[in-house]
């Protein structure tokens, strides 16, 4: 799979806007543009090599530097709203995976889709509204779009060019949630938005499981043996990929920023030799046909979400929670043992355990005279378990874990989510 996202290094705000525009005039074709910044911003942490603080600063320096960057331009968030109110888009999610195509297949003004909020976008005054204002990274049709729905059926979900942007809309007020994919059943995790849960200081204050149910779409018209090229974003590619060979298929395979910009791009792009995996919204929203679907290589893909706030919710244990955590230890890997045995002895279930690169400190030299050095790399490791911190066995067990690790942060405590499984589309 080709990856379209160049890496940079050394970056401030303005200039990472001005790649970006630069870029969308050199080659209005490309679909994969707006990674450039999310990579970049990613970027600007690792190059300060800190972790735990507001990615604000890293950008821009300050956070008065970042917002004196910022065009303030809520005129324009509002006019979003109301686009979406107006095209029945992201404020209005209904069945958006696992939902039947019109067969209509007349192209669809396109335009009427609510722009995604970029970070010049974002203002710091709070907006007031009755409705939960929920971003997410995508255009309307995307996962990430369904999943706000599922968890908050009467938001306005907010369509954003990248993570960054839906996590700095919810700290800035402009937003009340943000949702982000953390993991898939097929794909396994999405590393750099737990990168993105240590950068930010919002809390999980609950989670979403959404059926994924992929189709392969294409221009009104367009035959499977004209393709020869297939776009969506890594993870969709990740979950087709045993199909997309039984298919027949001689296409490659290029990664954008979401499954459904890329069934905008290839609309407003008029590719005849391209599809998308994407959504069946997505192919109604942009008046593509569906030629195949369900084409995830399990029937039973499924994508977990979490919904990210400014303040914790607090916890309860009438219901299952389960709670985040993550933490590091000084001297490596050592004491996993130890933390995961404090819950071990608690019967308390894990349900995920991740590691990640410890990006303050990547790599631990020890040397030995005898044989020379050893260079151990260092981890951050996330653990979700299944107790809500309200419970007493997961005090005694978090602060158990907290003798034997040099840094723990709760990342929130939240209900399960709990809803009957019904992993194939309701057509
Ligand atoms: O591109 C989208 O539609 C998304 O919402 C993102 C995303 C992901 O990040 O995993 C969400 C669910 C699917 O697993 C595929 C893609």
């Amino acid at each position: 799979m080709q990856s379209l996202t160049p890496s940079s290094s050394g970056i401030n705000l303005k200039s990472l806007i001005r790649t970006k525009i630069q870029s969308n005039r050199v080659n209005p074709n490309r679909p994969v543009i707006r990674c450039v910044y999310r990579f970049d911003a990613a970027n600007a942490a690792v190059n300060t090599g800190t972790a735990n603080t507001n990615s604000v600063g890293h950008v821009g320096g300050s956070r008065a530097d970042w917002q004196s960057s910022c065009a303030i331009l809520a005129s324009k968030v509002v006019s979003q709203q109301q686009n979406a109110e107006k095209s029945g888009g992201a404020g209005n999610i209904t069945a958006v995976n696992g939902h039947k195509a019109a067969m209509d297949l007349d192209l669809v003004p396109i335009d009427n889709q609510p722009k995604p909020l970029t970070i010049t976008d974002l203002s710091p005054a709070p907006m007031h509204g009755a409705q939960l204002r929920v971003p997410y990274q995508g255009v309307p049709g995307a996962y990430s779009e369904a999943a706000a729905g599922k968890a908050y059926p009467k938001c306005e979900a907010i369509p954003c060019d990248q993570f960054e942007v839906a996590f700095q809309a919810v700290e800035l007020w402009i937003a009340d949630r943000a949702v982000l994919p953390v993991e898939n059943s097929l794909g396994g995790s999405i590393h750099r938005n737990y990168d993105l849960l240590l950068r930010h200081r919002l809390h999980i204050v609950g989670e979403v499981q959404l059926p994924v149910h992929h189709c392969l779409l294409a221009l009104p018209g367009v035959r499977k043996e004209y393709l020869n090229r297939v776009i969506s974003h890594p993870q969709a590619l990740a979950q087709c990929e045993l199909t997309l060979t039984k298919l027949g298929l001689n296409v490659t395979r290029e990664a954008v920023d979401d499954t459904a910009g890329a069934a905008e791009y290839i609309a407003s792009n008029n590719l005849r030799d391209t599809a998308a995996i994407a959504s069946a919204r997505a192919a109604d929203l942009y008046g593509l046909q569906i030629l195949a679907e369900g084409i995830q290589d399990d029937s039973s893909n499924v994508t977990r979400f979490v919904m990210l706030a400014r303040e914790p919710i607090i916890p309860r244990t009438d219901r299952p929670f389960k709670t985040s955590i993550v933490f590091a230890h000084d001297k490596g890997t050592s004491v996993l043992f130890k933390v995961l045995s404090a819950f071990a002895f608690r019967n308390i279930s894990l349900t995920k355990i991740e590691s990640r690169p410890h990006r303050n400190r990547p790599i631990r030299l020890v040397d030995d005279a005898n044989v020379g050095t050893a260079k151990h790399f260092e981890y951050m490791f996330y653990v979700d378990f299944e107790a809500s911190m309200a419970d007493v066995r997961a005090q005694n067990a978090l602060a158990e874990v907290q003798e034997f690790t040099s840094f723990l942060r709760v990342l929130g405590s939240y209900p399960m989510d709990m809803t009957p499984w019904c992993p194939s589309r309701e057509d």
